[in-house]
């Protein structure tokens, strides 16, 4: 099976069982008469394989362009980590060498146990990318890459599944982070 016919895949599970209409407020309190309910598609069995196929093949070209070597990737907990843990299983699966390894950033630091921010397998002695699920306005990107550099990491790129083309990537690039968005709205809609 090709990329071309898995992103094409992809998208058609998105349309059919993302994209909804109706009236919505977003997590910037924004009113919104379209929600991509990207958790839907990302927990899909077969919708999970694709995710994690085409976000790492977008992955692994950011990384060769940059000259990188990315050990870890990851976002902010819920939406991001659907998508993380494809992501990692996409790379091991290839027989990667060195498959990239997948971390969750907490919304606050766990109240016990080690008290950690960021779980799981993060990097910060190589570059990590930072994963989204949908950006809007772009500032939940931008709280997880603040919680990663507090931690010591360095972020190279995001990674989106969708970007709603509402200026999310014009602020997250603006603060220095690339932005490499699977789809776009105009792509689903
Ligand atoms: O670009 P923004 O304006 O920040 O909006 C996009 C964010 O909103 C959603 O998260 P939500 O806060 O609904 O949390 P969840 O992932 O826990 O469902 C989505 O998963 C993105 O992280
Ligand atoms: O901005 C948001 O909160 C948002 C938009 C969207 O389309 N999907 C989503 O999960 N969150």
């Amino acid at each position: 099976m090709s990329l071309e016919s898995d992103r094409a895949e992809l998208a058609q599970i998105l349309r059919t069982k993302s994209v909804k209409t109706g009236k919505f407020t977003l997590a910037s309190g924004k009113e919104s008469d379209l929600y991509v309910d990207c958790r839907v598609t990302t927990l899909d069995a077969r919708g999970a394989v694709l995710v994690g196929r085409v976000l790492h093949d977008l992955l692994r070209k950011e990384e060769t362009a940059r000259g990188l070597s990315i050990g870890s990737l990851g976002g902010l907990t819920m939406g991001a980590d659907p998508i993380t843990l494809a992501v990692a299983i996409s790379s091991s699966l290839a027989g990667e060498e060195k498959p990239v390894q997948a971390f969750v950033v907490r919304k606050e630091p766990k109240g016990h146990g080690r008290g950690k921010r960021i779980e799981g397998n993060f990097t910060p002695d190589q570059p990590v990318v930072v994963v989204d699920d949908v950006i809007t306005t772009g500032d939940s990107t931008l709280k997880a890459i603040q919680a990663i550099e507090e931690e010591g990491g360095k972020v190279a790129f995001a990674l989106i599944l969708v970007d709603r083309q509402e200026g999310g990537r014009q602020n997250i690039e603006s603060k220095g982070y690339p932005v490499v968005a699977a789809y776009t709205r105009a792509d689903l809609v």
